[in-house]
């Protein structure tokens, strides 16, 4: 257990997520914590606004917790989407898909929006930040490459960062690049350190 979290000693913490990118990063805060995840039907209400896609779902996430926690228990769940002139953009179900989607983010700058709801039997709190990506041109090979080689489907907007089309595409980025992986650690430890 890290030294700047001792107010936590006591609690226990636990991840709903299935997402190993998000178990890794939490695992860098220097915290013990356990995975728990219950299934929830993620399909987004027409009405919602893209940029409170991601809060909605993180705490969709959260409710599926009822009344299971325990007092010393703190839940954190998350969810990541990316939006593009307005749309959102979330795990594609197929390579077509896969493909335009990628397609439409060559030679421009969308937003990676990543909200985490921390949870325990007394309050709720729901965290966000946005990360502006720029992707320079990609040619269409590459894009067939990636989603060939490395199967984007469990990525929002059918790409990792942390991945060759990153490396290879990504040209700048405005904001925590962790948010873009899926959990910003900054903003998760600021809000456990005063909890
Ligand atoms: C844009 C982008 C997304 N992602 C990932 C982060 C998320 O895991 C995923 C978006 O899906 P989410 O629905 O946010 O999360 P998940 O289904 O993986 O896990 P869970 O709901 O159980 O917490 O896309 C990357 O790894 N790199 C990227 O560059």
């Amino acid at each position: 257990m890290t030294p700047f979290l001792t107010k936590l000693k006591d609690k226990k913490l636990i991840l709903a997520s299935n997402s190993p990118r998000r178990q890794e990063l939490l695992k860098g805060l220097e915290l013990e914590f356990t995975v728990k995840v219950n299934s929830v039907d993620e399909s987004i209400p027409s009405d919602i606004p893209a940029d409170y896609v991601a809060a909605y779902l993180s705490k969709l996430k959260a409710e599926s917790f009822p009344d299971e926690l325990q007092e010393n228990e703190i839940l954190i769940t998350s969810d990541t989407v990316v939006v593009q002139n307005g749309h959102v953009l979330g795990k594609p179900n197929n390579e077509d898909e896969a493909f335009d989607m990628i397609k439409s983010l060559s030679g421009a700058t969308h937003k990676v929006m990543t909200a985490v709801t921390i949870m325990d039997r007394l309050k709720r709190i729901t965290l966000e930040d946005e990360t502006k990506v720029t992707f320079r041109f990609l040619e269409e090979e590459e894009i067939w490459h990636y989603i060939r080689e490395y199967k984007p489907f469990d990525k929002a907007g059918a790409y990792g960062i942390q991945e060759w089309i990153g490396f290879i595409g990504v040209s700048s980025i405005e904001g925590s690049y962790y948010n873009v992986m899926g959990f910003p650690l900054h903003l998760v430890y600021e809000q456990l350190k005063k909890w």
